[in-house]
């Protein structure tokens, strides 16, 4: 005979619970930020039935997020702002002739933010890119000087919009963006580590020979050469995946060889890239389509991403790091704090640092 189900019961009270109070009360657990500045507030993108989504910089990075979101098809209006009059209308008509080929979409471009006006979410891809060998951290000067003129022209032009940041070094300019706006932590989030989980699940599904969707791994911290891998909660269908190694009569020494090389793979992964080809562009472009989706489809999926710490795993300092982030319509609905072994934590807090030390000699003055 099967077995009726048992209704879920109030560890305090005794009480039995409804379904909705039993979902309340999980969700409650889930958002640990709630009631933070960091909780899903009022003001978002609009519910409106036209999806706008604006994307700043036509680059490379700025055309791989606007061809993937045309063909995931993740928005109605799409709107394209560069300093380049003649490059941003060759992309735009480009674009535009690929209309029998897609779902409907309204693409427009110009120098002009009044373009952009009323968007719900805003890709900012503008700014210089690093040569062969430099590090993102030296982007930082360049990039903060485009930011204090882009930032308050987007914010003008559509004041309820999730900002994503992409431009690098991208967890200090999702920080100066969130300063220049204004706008509640939650509708200011970077690309993070969203783009290093991707690799890092790659590699290991490589490695395994088993499909990246089923390797549940994070990456989080600052994204590129200072990433955290987070071994420790990595899964292979709920097995940890140090434990699914070492079922494959790998010893301790192999075992970790392998995940210290993953990692560092991960790390060289945009050097080796631009050593190849100049830049990337393709990872990030479904990196980022992926997030707007999540976003503008209120999807809740959760998305390594650069999110504003404090008050998170005890961080006190206004820095903004890769951690598992819950996204709908308005941003970030909540974080996941995982538990973070002392090694993960130790390097996780040393990104605070660093984080801090640059952001303290920021003139954000506009
Ligand atoms: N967060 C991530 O995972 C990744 C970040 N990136 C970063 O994305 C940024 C863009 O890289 P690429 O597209 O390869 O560079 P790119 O040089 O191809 O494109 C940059 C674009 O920004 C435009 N631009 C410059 N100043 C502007 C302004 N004030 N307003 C509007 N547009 C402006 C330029 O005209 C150019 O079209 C770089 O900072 C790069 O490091 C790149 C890959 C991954
Ligand atoms: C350039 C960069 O940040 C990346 O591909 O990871």
């Amino acid at each position: 005979m099967a077995e009726k189900a048992q209704a879920p019961v109030d560890t305090k009270s005794g009480k039995t619970l409804t379904v909705a109070d039993f979902r309340s009360k999980l969700f409650a657990a889930l958002d640990q930020t709630k009631g933070r500045d960091l909780a899903v507030g009022n003001v978002g993108p609009s519910s409106s039935a036209v999806r706008k989504v604006t994307v700043v910089g036509v680059g490379n990075v700025g055309m791989a997020c606007a061809q993937t979101m045309l063909t995931e098809g993740v928005c109605d209006e799409l709107a394209l702002v560069d300093v380049i009059p003649d490059k941003l209308k060759g992309e735009m008509l480009d674009l535009q002739h690929a209309a029998a080929f897609l779902p409907r979409v309204k693409i427009v471009a110009d120098s002009d933010y009044a373009i952009s006006a009323n968007s719900d979410l805003c890709v900012i891809t503008a700014g210089a890119r690093q040569r062969e060998g430099e590090s993102r951290l030296s982007l930082v000067g360049r990039n903060v000087q485009l930011f204090k003129a882009i930032i308050p022209k987007l914010v003008n032009a559509s004041p309820n919009a999730v900002l994503l940041v992409v431009s690098n070094p991208v967890d200090i300019l999702t920080y100066v963006a969130w300063k220049i706006s204004g706008f509640p932590a939650h509708r200011v989030i970077g690309s993070g580590t969203n783009l290093d989980s991707s690799r890092f699940r790659f590699l290991l599904g490589q490695i395994l020979d088993i499909n990246a969707h089923n390797v549940h791994a994070y990456i989080v911290g600052e994204h590129g050469d200072n990433s955290v891998p987070l071994w420790s909660s990595a899964m292979i269908a709920g097995v940890p995946l140090v434990k699914y190694l070492k079922d494959q009569s790998l010893d301790t020494s192999a075992v970790e060889e392998i995940l210290e090389n993953v990692h560092r793979q991960v790390v060289q992964s945009a050097y080796e890239i631009i050593k190849l080809k100049g830049y990337t562009s393709w990872a990030i472009g479904y990196s980022v389509s992926g997030l707007v989706k999540s976003i503008l489809r209120n999807q809740h999926r959760i998305h390594p991403v650069s999110v504003l710490c404090k008050g998170l795993h005890g961080i006190k300092e206004e820095v903004f790091l890769s951690l598992p982030a819950k996204l709908g319509l308005g941003g970030v609905m909540g974080v996941v704090q995982q538990t973070l072994e002392p090694k993960e934590k130790e390097k996780f807090i040393q990104a605070v640092k660093t984080m801090q030390d640059i952001q303290k000699h920021l003139d954000l003055k506009v």
